[in-house]
């Protein structure tokens, strides 16, 4: 049986790439060396796969920023805004400006729009299309990399490359007189130039990403996917096409999937596994299967018997050499290696052997594959006992049940939930003790985690600066926050989350039930990363987690400071999850341990509570069909953690980096009574579906871009606002920036939130103006 992955971690096991690529960016490292840097991560990368002994090694899947702008780059979709730039920088700097935007040498380019990897943490750089939109092999780092890969001694290199029609669906059009798919006929002469220079390099292994074959899809473009491939295959005939789709099932498409021309077929089944018994009776005999059985999206080991079991049946009716044993999808969404996690660290010991990142996962697939065997080596037969082993005392530890947990959450079952007055009910008694302008300003929570602070929480870790030093470095850093919040005229305030290296992080610190690691890295966007949590166990609250704090900045100010909370749905989906109970009930656990902190710091005289929820849209399903269901306890549970306050606190909910046009039905009905959401690098096209839906709550459209170091002009700022006005009378409006600060430095902070108070003014008084003209 063939092993192989689908894609593999590429941030560094101890992010050496992020901190090549921010040298590089700093000015501190050439191109030279980050291009060295690279090589040695992509040829760490191939030793592990060929270590864990895969047949098929990935390559093309490491990127310096994100493979799908890795494949604009390579098919020469580079919007004409970024044409300009080619004239005075290199390849690497202008497709860092198309990720980064680019403000120098007299040049000022915002960013190309960044949004979620289907139902992932992962975000990638949303491709940009124009009616005749030209294509044309641009970058060749495809074929470099299977080459790097060859020189270093991999003998199957397979090449990855996000299929034609997933490429043309994953961006979007600029005009709205085509559809991108209208595109195809001119891009696939460009697949077709990328697959001979593969060829002629000597690629014979292919691996094609389509996972929109997951989503639902019109006649139209499943017959696209038939053609588009029957013509790819006329011209290869001698490269194995390997067609992977994942985070789902096939369902209503995997008649068209078995119907490709495609040598193997990849199917996720731990999220698919209802494919399988069709896949088994109809599968074409020229085709074999790869089956995805360890799961690439989470990180607990894999339960052997089930997947022996899948595996048994797979060979029973295709035979053993048809069927490939793989991860679910790429393993970018895991962190490298459960064995980085340094000794006496912060995973508790039973934790450990129950885990499996990224290396661990590669061993399970090699071992899934040796239990296949006829002849069973004794290294299986131990490798399978201790899985075995450790999936019992998982089963049963006592560290995964809390009784009083389980109570709470019977009690509220079939129980009301949410808040008793009605939205506009609530907006007058708040607007009584708020006393807001029109267009307040606020921010969104975080503002920027400096070198210094870093390095001050460093020190508190490592036991060099102790936690009363910690909390007084912090507190002088909310202080001076809040005065500058002040002097500049901000309305509502933010204590700026130093105490948090993550938002959802922080809470697996502070709660009961959930683990975090020391150096779980997983990718969230280019160079930026994400330690999630594990939630193993019953989730309760140990005590308040952020109650001192928000009482200590609401103390320097008479102007309201938001609390600041990380929503249920949001901790639920950028965490680790147990897989032994249903997501609706560790979602609702996780709720009731935010409500208790919310009422404390309604106690404490908090009354404005933020409870970001940026997670819910991304948890999603794929399939229509799949998700009323879940929003209806996404909801619920935001519902519970918000609702028991009184009418005159004002609960905030934030969120980013995702399309709202299709849950907006459940924005309203998670009736947060303001919603401050990302929209800059979308240009605010989701604004005009708030406007119809009449969304009843105050909106705060992000008016600038955070991801981007670039600083917004007051004059950009205010037409951004305009644009909002146009479809909003300024009451429900508030003004911010799209998501928090922590990434950006103090110099570019500063000067970007001064820039869109005075918008907010100018708007204010243009509003005036109007009113009054208007009589
Ligand atoms: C808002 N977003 C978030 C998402 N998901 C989250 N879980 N959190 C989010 O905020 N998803 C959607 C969006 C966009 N995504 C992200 C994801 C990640 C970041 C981000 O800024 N990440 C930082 C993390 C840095 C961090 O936590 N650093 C640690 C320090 C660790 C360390 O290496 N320390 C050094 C010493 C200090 C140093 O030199 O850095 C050491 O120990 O040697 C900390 O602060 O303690 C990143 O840089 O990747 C943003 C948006
Ligand atoms: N309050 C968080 C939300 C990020 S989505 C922050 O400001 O970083
Ligand atoms: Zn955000």
């Amino acid at each position: 049986m063939l092993t192989h992955t689908l894609g593999y971690p590429r941030l560094g096991a101890f992010r050496e790439i992020k901190k090549a690529c921010e040298g590089y960016w700093k000015g501190a490292l050439d191109e030279k060396a980050l291009r060295s840097a690279s090589l040695e991560e992509k040829h760490r990368r191939w030793r592990a796969q060929q270590e864990a002994g895969m047949e098929l090694v990935a390559c093309n899947d490491f990127s310096l920023y994100d493979h799908v702008q890795d494949m604009s780059f390579m098919l020469g979709v580079i919007p004409e805004r970024y044409k300009p730039l080619c004239q005075n920088l290199s390849d690497l700097d202008l497709y860092f400006a198309m990720c980064r935007g680019y403000q120098g040498a007299g040049y000022d380019v915002t960013a190309m729009e960044m949004t979620k990897w289907f139902d992932t943490n992962y975000h990638y750089i949303v491709p940009e299309f124009t009616r005749n939109q030209d294509f044309h092999y641009y970058s060749r780092k495809c074929v470099e990399e299977f080459l790097e890969a060859v020189s270093f001694g991999v003998k199957k290199p397979k090449a990855v490359l996000v299929g034609p029609i997933s490429y043309l669906l994953l961006g979007k059009e600029k005009t709205d007189d085509f559809h991108r798919l209208d595109l195809i006929d001119t891009l696939l002469p460009v697949y077709m130039a990328v697959l001979e220079d593969l060829h002629h390099a000597g690629c014979t292994w292919v691996q094609f990403d389509e996972p929109f074959l997951v989503t639902d899809l019109d006649d139209r473009t499943r017959k696209l996917y038939a053609e588009v491939y029957g013509v790819l295959r006329q011209h290869f005939p001698d490269v194995h096409f390997l067609l992977a789709a994942y985070f789902d099932g096939f369902g209503d498409n995997l008649q068209t999937a078995m119907s490709l021309p495609v040598d193997t077929l990849h199917l996720d089944v731990v999220n698919g596994l209802y494919d399988l018994p069709a896949v088994f009776r109809d599968v074409p005999r020229d085709m074999n299967i790869s089956l995805g059985v360890v799961d690439g999206r989470n990180i607990w080991i894999n339960d052997v018997n089930e997947s022996l079991g899948i595996l048994g049946l797979a060979v029973k009716a295709l035979g053993h050499d048809r069927v490939m044993v793989s991860s679910s999808c790429s393993l970018l969404h895991v962190p490298y290696d459960v064995r980085n996690e340094p000794d006496g660290g912060t995973l508790p010991d039973f934790l450990g052997p129950w885990l499996a990142f990224a290396r661990q996962k590669l061993d399970e697939i090699r071992l899934l594959a040796d239990l296949m065997e006829d002849e069973v080596s004794a290294d299986a037969f131990y490798g399978l006992a201790e899985h075995l082993k450790q999936l019992e005392k998982r089963k049963h530890s006592k560290f995964l049940r809390n009784s009083d947990v389980r109570s709470a959450l019977d009690a509220l079952s079939g129980e009301p939930v949410g808040r008793r007055q009605s939205i506009a009910e609530r907006r007058v008694l708040q607007q009584e003790w708020l006393q807001l302008p029109v267009l307040p300003t606020t921010m969104i929570g975080s503002l920027p985690q400096t070198a210094e602070l870093r390095s001050l929480r460093k020190r508190y870790r490592d036991g060099s600066l102790s936690a009363e030093d910690y909390g007084s470095g912090v507190r002088v850093l909310i202080t001076n926050a809040v005065r500058w919040q002040e002097s500049i005229g901000l309305d509502v305030l933010v204590h700026g989350e130093f105490e948090r290296t993550d938002m959802v992080e922080f809470f697996g610190e502070h709660l009961d039930g959930v683990a975090f690691t020391g150096n779980g890295w997983v990718q969230s966007y280019g160079t930026r990363a994400v330690k999630p949590p594990i939630i193993y166990g019953d989730v309760s609250r140990k005590e308040p987690m952020t109650v001192e704090l928000a009482r200590f900045a609401q103390g320097l100010s008479e102007r309201p400071v938001k609390g600041m909370l990380t929503g249920p749905g949001t901790i639920l989906k950028w965490s680790f999850v147990r897989n032994d109970q249903p997501l609706s009930d560790t979602a609702m656990q996780v709720a009731l341990a935010l409500r208790e902190e919310v009422m404390d710091l309604e106690l404490a005289g908090i009354e404005v509570i933020q409870i970001d929820e940026p997670g819910i849209r991304e948890g999603l399903p794929l399939k229509k069909a799949d998700r009323e269901s879940y929003l209806e306890w996404a909801v619920r549970a935001f519902l519970v953690c918000s609702g028991g306050v009184g009418p005159a606190t004002q609960i905030h909910t934030h969120m980013c980096y995702a399309d709202y046009a299709d849950i907006l039905d459940a924005l309203i009905r998670m009736d947060a009574d303001v919603l401050t959401i990302e929209t800059a690098r979308s240009d605010m096209e989701v604004l005009s579906g708030f406007a119809a839906a009449g969304y009843p709550g105050q909106l705060g459209p992000g008016i600038y871009d955070i991801h981007s170091p670039r600083i917004p002009s007051v004059g950009e700022l205010n037409t951004q606002l305009e644009k909002v006005l146009s479809h909003f009378a300024p009451r429900q409006i508030w003004v911010n920036p799209d998501c928090g600060l922590k990434t950006r430095e103090w110099d570019e902070v500063v000067p970007a939130v001064e820039n869109m108070v005075t918008a907010a003014r100018k708007a204010r008084h243009q509003v005036r103006k109007r009113a009054l003209e208007e009589g």
